[in-house]
C-alpha cells in the first residue's frame, strides 16, 4: 500500500475532513483512474490537485466528496465511511457536508441571488440564520445584489454567488472543480484570494482541482497526480514550482 500523504493544515483541527485509504478506481472498460491513493485532507487545510489531463484528479475529487464510490478502498468524510452507505444515505450525507464549486458556475437562472444561496439549505429542510446568509453576502462582496438574476451578473459575480452557495450549509469541506477556468486573470484572482480568506478567515476546508499552478499556489499544499497516483506533495506551493513539476511530468 503507498504511504498516506498528509497535507499540512494551516488550522490544525481534531480530526481529518477527508480521509482517503488505498482508494482505486478502475472504471467499466478497465481503465485504472486512481491507483492505491492514501491521503488526508485535515479540517482548515486548503488542498490544490494538480496533475495532467488523465491524471486522476476528477476521478479523485469524486470519490472524496462521495459523488462516486471507489473499486477498492476507504472514504471517509468526517469520519463516517461513504462506501458503506447506500445511494440514498450518501446523498444526504454529501448535501449536508461537501459544498461544490464548479467552472460552470451552475446557477438557477430563474431563482435570485439570495435564492441560490440558500437553496442547498431549503433543499434539506432548513432555513439559514439570518446573521450567517448577512455575514456571506458581505464576505463574497455581492450585499447589494441579493434580487438579482444570475444573467445580471458578471462571471466573477456567478462565482461568488456559487461560493455563498457552497458554503452555506457550513460544510465540512468545499471541492472546487476548476473554479477559475471560465474567468480572466483578474477576476480569478479575486475569487482565488476569497477561497483563501474562506480558510484563512473561517477555517473553512477547501479541496480545488486545478491545471493552473498560479491558482495551485493560493493553497496550503498542492497534490500532484500522475496516472492515477498522488506521486508528490509540495508544501506552500509557488506558481513556478507547481509548473516546474507538472513540465516534468508531461517530459518524463
Ligand atoms: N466515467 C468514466 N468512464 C471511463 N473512463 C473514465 C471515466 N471518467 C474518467 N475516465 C478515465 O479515467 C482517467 C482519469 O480521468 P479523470 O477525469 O479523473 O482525469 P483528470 O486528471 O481529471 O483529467 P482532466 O484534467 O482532463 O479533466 C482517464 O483515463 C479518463 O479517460
Amino acid at each position: 500500500m503507498a504511504e498516506p500523504v498528509f497535507a499540512e493544515p494551516l488550522h490544525p483541527g481534531p480530526a481529518s475532513a477527508i480521509s482517503l485509504e488505498a482508494v482505486s478506481k478502475t472504471y467499466a472498460g478497465g481503465v485504472r483512474a486512481l491507483d492505491d491513493v492514501s491521503l488526508e485532507v485535515p479540517s482548515g487545510a486548503f488542498v490544490a490537485v494538480v496533475g495532467p489531463s488523465g491524471s486522476g484528479k476528477s476521478t479523485l475529487m469524486h470519490c472524496a466528496a462521495g459523488l462516486d464510490v471507489p473499486t477498492t478502498g476507504s472514504v471517509r468524510i468526517e469520519g463516517v465511511e461513504v462506501s458503506g452507505l447506500g445511494e440514498t444515505r450518501r446523498t444526504e450525507l454529501r448535501r449536508e457536508r461537501i459544498g461544490f464549486v464548479f467552472q460552470a458556475y451552475n446557477l438557477i437562472p430563474s431563482l435570485s441571488v439570495a435564492d441560490n444561496i440558500t437553496l442547498p439549505l431549503r433543499l434539506a429542510g432548513k432555513t439559514p440564520g439570518p446573521g450567517w446568509l448577512r455575514e456571506l453576502v458581505s464576505r463574497v462582496g455581492l450585499p447589494e445584489r441579493l434580487d438579482a438574476r444570475p444573467a445580471e451578473l458578471s462571471g466573477g459575480q456567478q462565482q461568488r454567488v456559487a461560493i455563498a452557495r457552497a458554503l452555506i450549509a457550513r460544510p465540512a469541506v468545499v471541492f472546487a472543480d476548476e473554479p477559475t477556468g471560465a474567468l480572466d486573470l483578474r477576476t480569478a484572482r479575486t475569487v482565488l484570494a476569497l477561497l483563501r480568506s474562506l480558510v484563512t478567515e473561517l477555517g473553512q476546508t477547501v479541496v480545488m482541482v486545478t491545471h493552473d499552478p498560479a491558482a495551485a499556489a493560493y493553497a496550503d499544499t498542492a497534490l500532484v497526480m500522475a496516472d492515477g497516483r498522488v506521486v508528490e506533495q509540495v508544501g506552500s506551493p509557488t506558481a513556478p514550482a507547481v509548473a516546474n513539476r507538472l513540465v516534468a511530468l508531461e517530459e518524463g
